[in-house]
């Protein structure tokens, strides 16, 4: 790869951050946003939920575990990644390790960033850039290479979704429940969690109208973008509910569910990207230490009558998931098969499984 003479991040604001180049040597613009994870980038790069990002890894060390091998499961899903590919748009860092070791590491970040085209900037104060990100909130920017200069790109105008929603409908497992995965950019871990629960899961893209399978759950995913443009899923969504049976979403999916039903979304200051945000249970003591990677939130006063929060963000107060009130249906904002972050709400699979089995009871008699 040819050298460059310089990289910098431009923020909108105008704000210029000058580093070194790590990655790709390419410029590219998007909106940046910052995780405080310490550990996971392999996870987190493959998120579809990043599409159209910049990523600020605020933890000061990255690269020194490399990158895994692609090895994969029974199903054919990789056991290492979210994705078959890294979805991010660039990656910001402050100090990055040359050298890397880890028992199953394949590469460094260094190459795999080469390898996939995607430019990364070390030498970064992470933590005036991040001071910045929360004083001003999350801001379009762009990481250019040498004297060149970009259009800036707002990737909260587009359709992502159908950007990084699987194209054709397929099948994993042969167990017995039927959840059919409503594909709005979902991480591998999702069908991962699901297919550990006796399921057949049955992947279908965004726009697919999944009402039409004979299914005895609904997941729906997480997933990129502003939720609003997202129409053809909701419409289906609300088929679903008149349906029914048990649905369970995830991040995306609790966004979506909620406008399903009447409630609205807004934009957060800088959102949420972090293995360590507390969650409480609406109704209990009990607080949970969660996996998150969102910039949009459900208004909570926006719940229609039949719909109240599930639980609550104990640092912001923000909505962290819905449930109906009479209907097996629920959602979080948080990431209950977190990869990476802790796993402490994984539970909710066997809550949902345990729905649709009640479900499939009553339908029986
Ligand atoms: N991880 C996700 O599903 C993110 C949902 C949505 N794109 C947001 O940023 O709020």
């Amino acid at each position: 790869m040819p050298e460059v003479k310089g990289i910098k991040l431009v923020l909108e604001d105008g704000t210029i951050f000058e580093g070194k180049s790590f990655g790709y040597n390419k410029s590219v613009a998007g909106e940046v946003v910052f995780n405080t994870a310490m550990a996971g980038y392999p996870e987190s790069l493959t998120d579809p939920s990043y599409q159209g990002q910049i990523l600020v890894a605020t933890y000061p060390l990255i690269g020194n575990y490399g990158v895994p091998v692609n090895d994969t499961d029974e199903y054919g899903i990789p056991l290492f990644y979210e994705s078959d590919q890294i979805h991010i748009s660039g990656l910001i860092i402050s100090d990055y390790s040359f050298e890397y070791s880890h028992w199953n590491a394949r590469t460094s970040l260094s190459d795999w960033l080469i390898e996939n085209k995607v430019p990364g900037i070390f030498g970064i104060d992470t933590r005036a850039l991040t001071k910045l990100l929360r004083e001003k909130g999350s801001m379009l920017g762009k990481i250019l290479v040498d004297d060149e200069d970009i259009a800036t790109y707002d990737p909260n105008h587009e359709n992502l979704v159908a950007q990084v929603s699987i194209k054709e409908r397929k099948v994993f497992g042969n167990g017995k429940h039927k959840v059919v995965l409503v594909d709005t950019g979902a991480k591998n871990n999702i069908l991962r969690c699901l297919l550990k629960k006796d399921t057949t899961v049955v992947q279908v893209p965004w726009d697919y109208d999944f009402t039409q399978e004979d299914y005895d759950g609904i997941m729906l995913s997480n997933g990129p973008g502003n939720p609003q443009m997202c129409s053809q899923t909701v419409k289906h969504i609300q088929k679903a509910i008149e349906i029914g049976k048990p649905i369970f979403g995830i991040c995306l999916g609790n966004q979506l569910l909620g406008i399903a039903s009447g409630g609205s979304t807004y934009k957060l200051k800088y959102g949420h990207r972090a293995h360590n945000h507390p969650v409480i249970k609406v109704g209990t003591n009990s607080c949970y230490i969660s996996s998150q990677n969102h910039g949009y939130a459900l208004d909570n006063n926006s719940l229609t009558d039949d719909w109240e929060p599930f639980f609550v963000n104990l640092n912001d107060g923000s909505n962290e998931g819905i449930r109906h009130k009479s209907k097996p249906f629920f959602s979080t904002q948080f990431h209950p098969e977190a990869s990476s972050g802790p796993t402490d709400t994984e539970f909710l699979f066997d809550d949902f499984i345990q729905l649709i089995e009640e479900s499939k009871k009553i339908s029986n008699t």
